[in-house]
């Protein structure tokens, strides 16, 4: 049997009424297992509840029912080993501007009770690139670089779960691909990832499995594999050899549209249509192709789909 690093079941979480506003209810029941050893996306728009359920994880938001465990320690039952248990680089860069890298590091290793003579300062500080900034100051480190330190004190106590909260928003692509690099490193040596992210193309090629969360409920968790096989949705795109100067041909259950580039789009479903019916029709109509391809939904189908309260099967991206 799998082991799961997180089990949560019946999280709810209600923050109280401050002033004018009333109580919101954030969290309305949420059920979800996290195998471990995964890569796991966290996807919701904005407002769905996605900080409000890593932030419990963190033990930063108390919860107000259900009950949480990790790496098989419950939250309620073992606080101090559920804590030990997870690392989690937040979205805010809260730094400590009077510490030097290295000295934040060792603040937050010995918060975790690190023994010294375990402490892994050296190697993180050269994992997160930041061996030559160790004695600078995070205030005079970069975005970046504090992005970066931020992950290294989400390590100092080698966790078994790392979670990442938006880790690259706003970040350029080298150090976005340096986060992943290491997120895959980490992970090829067993940790388990949950990462919330909204670059969906993102979470679409690191996550094994996503669950989406809207309105405080968990609409669903699947492989994203599978997510990506929810959509019936497909459109086959030709570039006609000639530019086209009759009407376009009418084939049931097909929609076509002409792109900027000239290309003809035909979105249909793969329960009703073939691409051989359409190009059949496209011989019939003496409109010879010069090239045709494919293209599937993707994950921000999936995601708008689902958000959207529209069923699978729905609607296909005017992908262009
Ligand atoms: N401290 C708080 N007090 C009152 N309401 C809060 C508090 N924190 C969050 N909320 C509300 O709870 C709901 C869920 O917020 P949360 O920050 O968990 O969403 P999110 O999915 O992380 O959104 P985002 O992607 O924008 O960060 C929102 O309606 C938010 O306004």
């Amino acid at each position: 049997m799998t082991r799961n690093a997180i089990e949560i079941t019946g999280l709810r979480k209600t923050y109280a009424a401050q002033g004018n506003q009333p109580p919101k209810e954030a969290l309305k029941g949420i059920d979800l297992s996290i195998p471990a050893g995964s890569i796991f996306g966290l996807l919701g728009p904005n407002g769905a509840g996605k900080s409000t359920l890593i932030n419990i994880l963190a033990g930063l938001v108390l919860k107000s029912a259900g009950n949480v465990k990790i790496w098989g320690f419950d939250q309620d039952v073992n606080p101090r080993q559920s804590r030990a248990s997870i690392g989690v680089m937040p979205q805010e860069l809260n730094m400590d501007p009077f510490f030097t890298a290295r000295g934040s590091l060792d603040v937050q290793a010995g918060l975790y009770g690190v023994p010294k003579s375990q402490r892994k300062t050296n190697e993180i500080l050269e994992m997160i690139g930041l061996t030559d900034k160790a004695d600078a100051y995070a205030r005079a480190l970069s975005g970046g670089m504090r992005r970066r330190l931020l992950l290294g004190k989400a390590l100092v106590h080698s966790p078994q779960v790392l979670v990442l909260d938006e880790p690259t928003a706003g970040v350029d692509i080298e150090l976005r691909q340096m986060l992943w690099r290491n997120v895959r490193r980490l992970n090829e040596q067993g940790m388990t990832i949950i990462l919330t992210t909204h670059y969906l193309e993102e979470a679409q090629e690191m996550c094994d499995e996503i669950a989406i969360i809207n309105h405080g409920e968990l609409i669903v968790r699947d492989t994203t594999e599978a997510l990506l096989g929810r959509l019936d949705a497909k459109t086959l795109v030709i570039t006609p050899e000639q530019d086209l100067t009759g009407p376009l041909p009418d084939i049931p259950d097909v929609e076509v549209s002409t792109r900027a580039d000239g290309s003809l789009a035909f979105d249909y479903r793969k329960s009703d249509t073939s691409p051989r019916r359409i190009l059949d029709a496209l011989y019939q109509a003496g409109i010879s192709i010069d090239d045709v391809k494919t293209e599937e939904p993707d994950l921000e189908d999936v995601f708008l789909a689902l958000t959207h309260g529209a069923h699978t099967g729905g609607t296909a991206k005017a992908a262009g």
